[in-house]
């Protein structure tokens, strides 16, 4: 958990902003000032008293210690019960206990005191945290199992990990072998790739928040600073880390920010501090390690029997310029891990004692055991493209957990879906069935022009705001906008094979786009309908009819419309809460376009709505400079489209997918300027 929460004790740095952790290497939890100094034996008493004074302040500096220890039963809202066991651990914010489920199966228990997440900025953060540490599953990283509460905790039910972490066993062997760490890098590089190609950085990536889980195998928890980025190509600006681990640019401070290269610097201080025994940067003051880092100031120890290609390795991992450091794929390239001698494994033995024989491993077991190894950490899954991640996510049928309800925004049980994977690929598009609609339009310019018009604009604008973001320029000219709610589809039936695309929307009008193009649509509260027909010089042309003076060849299509609004009414329930006038009246269906993981609604009114199967909705409107979202449990809002993008979601109900769908969205946008 990120002791960036809260009230935390946090070392000052940038005016204060900066969310550090703990600054001797063998501490992990925050702490101000450096160690108390034991009393010598002149001190009086009342020096004694202020050092326990001292002493009993640091304690309630740690909001962990707010947490008591849990009941012997814990039930989750479901009714589960779990047994109490063993204090595992504790950091800045959180106690770790054992918890047991009637099989008998162990698991670990992050626990966090409510008294401690009082403020909405220690709940938000909270909540990111589960939102994502719950998304991610890889063999090399802590299994999120579930999340629930009682009146005084919330507790992460987590993948126990019995062997401790990392730093516990530098602790105890002092320095590894080079071999050791080749076997241990590359899970932890294989885990952060996994992170890296879903948008997620972990921002906090070091020897504590490392564990061996009961076979030995290494996995990355602690999600508590991971942020996901909105692109690949924006950057964060919140400055947190844990000293000693903390990349350069970080310490640049809001103009400079940073991206997925800082968790590369954490790799190559841990490879650093795993082969010399403590972190290059180590001192016992912060500002000093804060200095060293931004002068790059580290030696090799020459006392230490390590190899000059890891030295090489570390120095370039430890470029000051992120884009100078090598891409995670590039560090398994480098002659340390080709040429090395690589174990097939990591036994409990090694972690109090330096394994034998790991020095003489033949070269080709070595490059047998590299593969096996990456392999094993998933190196070989990162080839498929972001629809099929999608796909697989979307269609994932992992269980969902419930965020305990109290933590939930706006007390609504919300269900948290994937962090979607994202691997952006220019050459990757959304799978489109081509609508019978779509072939009419195809076949006439004027439509043809005016649908690619509203594209080109929305894209251009989506793209526009997008490069702001990534190059750190002020998006305040696209925040301080009217977003007004544009009109939305509430419900639909596809019947196009027979009659047409039948859809309601949020102002209650009830249209046909019927397979010839045309529309009927009906006005709420009004008796009149519209037809609207394609014209081959105008492009869509409307004729408004009152009720009593509709023509008698529209009698058909009437039926038809009056059938499915009944239809819709009995049997399909709104999208969302919303409903009532909105002032842009008498919006229709253009065209909609069915894919495999949404339907997209191109209206009238130039909006862009797609329905995602995760049940999410999302709708581009005023050219793309806003958006509102439509969450499952129908809650509806909307904003400038750059203040999403700059959070990288929603303020309010998250989509935790956002960042795969906009990806979507504009493939799917472009898909369908190409297509023509
Ligand atoms: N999955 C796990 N299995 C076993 N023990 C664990 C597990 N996760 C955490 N622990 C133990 O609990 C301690 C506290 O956990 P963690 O570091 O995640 O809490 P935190 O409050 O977020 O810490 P930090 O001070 O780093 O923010 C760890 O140091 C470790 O001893």
């Amino acid at each position: 958990m990120a002791s960036a929460r809260g009230s935390l004790p946090l070392q000052s740095l940038n005016n204060g902003q900066i969310n550090s952790r703990s600054n001797a290497f063998n501490v992990q939890t925050p702490i101000k000032t450096g160690p108390l100094k034991p009393p010598g034996p002149a001190a009086t008493a009342n020096q004694i008293a202020q050092q326990q004074d001292q002493k009993k302040k640091k304690k309630k500096e740690k909001l962990s210690s707010l947490c008591k220890t849990p009941p012997s039963i814990v039930r989750t809202r479901t009714g589960i019960g779990y047994h109490r066991g063993l204090f595992l651990g504790e950091g800045g914010f959180a106690r770790c206990f054992q918890m047991k489920d009637e099989s008998g199966k162990l698991f670990a228990a992050k626990t966090v005191a409510k008294a401690s997440i009082k403020s909405e900025k220690t709940k938000t953060k909270l909540l990111s945290e589960i939102k994502i540490h719950k998304s991610m599953v890889h063999p090399n990283i802590v299994r999120f199992i579930d999340c629930f509460e009682d009146d005084v905790n919330v507790y992460i039910l987590l993948e126990m990990c019995p062997n401790q972490s990392l730093m516990e066993l530098l602790k105890t062997r002092k320095a590894l072998t080079e071999p050791e760490v080749r076997f241990i890098m590359v899970q932890i590089i294989g885990a952060v790739k996994y992170l890296h190609s879903r948008r997620v950085i972990h921002r906090d990536l070091k020897l504590g928040n490392i564990f061996f889980d009961p076979d030995m195998n290494l996995k990355i928890g602690d999600f508590g600073l991971a942020s996901v980025l909105p692109s690949k190509g924006s950057r964060k600006y919140t400055i947190c880390g844990t000293p000693n681990y903390i990349a350069p640019e970080v310490l640049g401070g809001k103009a400079v920010g940073h991206s997925f290269e800082v968790d590369v610097w954490a790799i190559g201080i841990m490879m650093y501090a795993l082969l010399f025994g403590k972190p290059p940067f180590q001192s016992k003051d912060v500002q000093v390690i804060y200095e060293k880092i931004k002068k790059n100031d580290y030696i090799f120890n020459p006392t230490k029997d390590v190899s000059y290609q890891a030295k090489v390795l570390i120095k370039d991992i430890l470029a000051t310029n992120p884009l100078e450091r090598p891409s995670l794929d590039e560090i398994l390239e480098y002659s340390w891990f080709r040429n090395g001698s690589f174990p097939s494994s990591f036994t409990v033995e090694s972690l109090t004692q330096t394994p034998r024989n790991v020095m003489d491993i033949s070269k080709e077991e070595s490059a047998k055991n590299l593969a096996a190894a990456k392999a094993k950490a998933g190196f070989n899954e990162w080839h498929r493209n972001p629809v099929q991640i999608l796909k697989s996510d979307l269609e994932s049928e992992r269980p969902k957990a419930l965020l305990p309800t109290s933590l939930s925004p706006s007390n609504v049980k919300q269900k948290y879906e994937e962090v979607s994977p994202v691997i952006a690929s220019r050459e990757t598009r959304p799978k489109t069935k081509i609508e019978q609609v779509s072939k009419i339009i195809n076949n006439h310019p004027i439509l043809l022009e005016k649908l690619n018009h509203n594209i080109t604009s929305t894209l251009e604008n989506m793209q526009t705001i997008q490069e702001y973001i990534r190059t750190g320029n002020s998006v305040k000219q696209f925040i301080d906008i009217d977003h007004e709610r544009p009109v939305l589809v509430s419900k639909w039936v596809d019947y196009s094979n027979k009659h047409g695309f039948s859809y309601q929307l949020s102002t209650n009008d009830i249209g046909v786009l019927f397979n010839n193009g045309s529309t009927v649509l009906k006005i709420s509260d009004e008796e009149s309908l519209w037809h609207i027909i394609i014209d081959n010089s105008y492009g869509w042309t409307a004729h408004r009819y009152l009720a009593h003076d509709i023509p008698t060849r529209l009698k058909k299509e009437i039926e038809v419309v009056d059938f499915f609004s009944k239809y819709m009414k009995a049997n399909l329930c709104e999208v969302s809460e919303h409903s009532g006038k909105n002032v842009n009246d008498d919006v229709f269906l253009r065209r909609y376009t069915r894919e495999d993981h949404c339907i997209m609604f191109e209206l009238s009114n130039g909006s862009f709505q797609f329905n995602f199967k995760d049940h999410h909705k999302l709708c581009l409107s005023s050219n793309g400079l806003v958006i509102t979202h439509l969450s499952p449990h129908r809650t509806i809002e909307t904003y400038p489209l750059a203040q999403v993008l700059e959070k990288g979601d929603f303020p309010g109900a998250s989509d935790p997918m956002f960042a795969v769908k906009w990806e979507y969205m504009i493939a799917s946008l472009r898909n369908k300027l190409e297509m023509q």
